[in-house]
């Protein structure tokens, strides 16, 4: 049983991925946590194997298998911090809690700003599109930060893929009205970039008082 001062035991679902990496290397250097369990196909180790010794999972996998994963977190009691794009989340509503689910399409504290000025900003000008580029080692288009985007802005919103080597994560919010344009253009060149929003969100998915929460913003200015 764990009490307060006691380190978060955080687990890490997706560990020899792109970001499993680098929150393991996060977590390893945060003083109130411990990286308590990394699993992955790569390394041979199944999410249930680390579930008995963790507090917190952090899930970076794929959108075919977050659901089932924190599906499995829940039963097992432990919160989860979900950061894998495109999964299907209505298996994780109207659920008993705690244990928590917290999501973000994307931590990085730019984007989460791009959002909102691009929702802004689209009740007021006439049309917008966006343009999301990602590496070409991306699974699914549109981008779970583009599709939640659109969703918070007003009108009909296209998004456009773009998938190239030498990219990490970019988005582009076009908006045109009469004689100008305005564009909000987020880039994450490392994935440091989501390193401060995952470390919040698992100091803060055990005390959230709904589940699930979906985006950094609840986190970041709500009181
Ligand atoms: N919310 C955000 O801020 C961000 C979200 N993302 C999202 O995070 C996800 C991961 O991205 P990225 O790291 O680039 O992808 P990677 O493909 O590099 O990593 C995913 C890892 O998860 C592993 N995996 C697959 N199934 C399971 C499972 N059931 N349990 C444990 N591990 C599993 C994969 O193994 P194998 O390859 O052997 O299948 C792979 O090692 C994507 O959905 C991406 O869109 C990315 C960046 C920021
Ligand atoms: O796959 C990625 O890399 C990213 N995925 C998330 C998304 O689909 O929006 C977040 C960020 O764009 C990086």
């Amino acid at each position: 049983m764990t009490s307060a001062g006691d380190p978060i035991r955080v687990g890490v679902a997706g560990a020899a991925g792109r970001m499993g990496q680098t929150v393991c290397r996060a977590i390893e250097g945060a003083e109130d946590m411990v990286l308590a369990g990394r699993a992955d196909p790569a390394l041979g180790v199944e999410l249930g194997e680390i579930l008995g010794d963790v507090d917190v999972v952090v899930d970076f996998t794929q959108p075919d298998t977050a659901t089932a994963n924190a599906l499995a977190c829940v039963r097992a009691g432990v919160h989860v911090v979900i950061g894998t794009s495109s999964f299907d989340l209505e298996p994780l509503r109207g659920l008993d809690h705690p244990p928590n689910v917290f999501f973000a399409p994307n931590f990085a504290i730019g984007a989460v700003l791009m959002m909102r000025y691009a929702a802004e900003a689209s009740r007021v000008m006439k049309r917008a599109e966006i343009i999301e580029l990602h590496h070409d080692g991306k699974l699914d288009a549109p981008s779970g930060t583009a599709a939640r985007t659109a969703e918070m802005m007003q009108g009909d919103v296209p998004i456009h893929s773009v998938r190239l080597p030498g990219l990490v994560a970019h988005q582009e919010v076009i908006l045109g009205d009469v004689g100008q344009t305005l564009t909000i253009r987020h880039d994450s060149v490392d994935r440091e970039s989501f390193m401060p929003g995952v470390l919040l969100a698992v100091r803060r998915v055990g005390s959230l008082t709904e589940s699930p929460v979906v985006g950094l913003e609840h986190l970041l200015f709500d009181s």
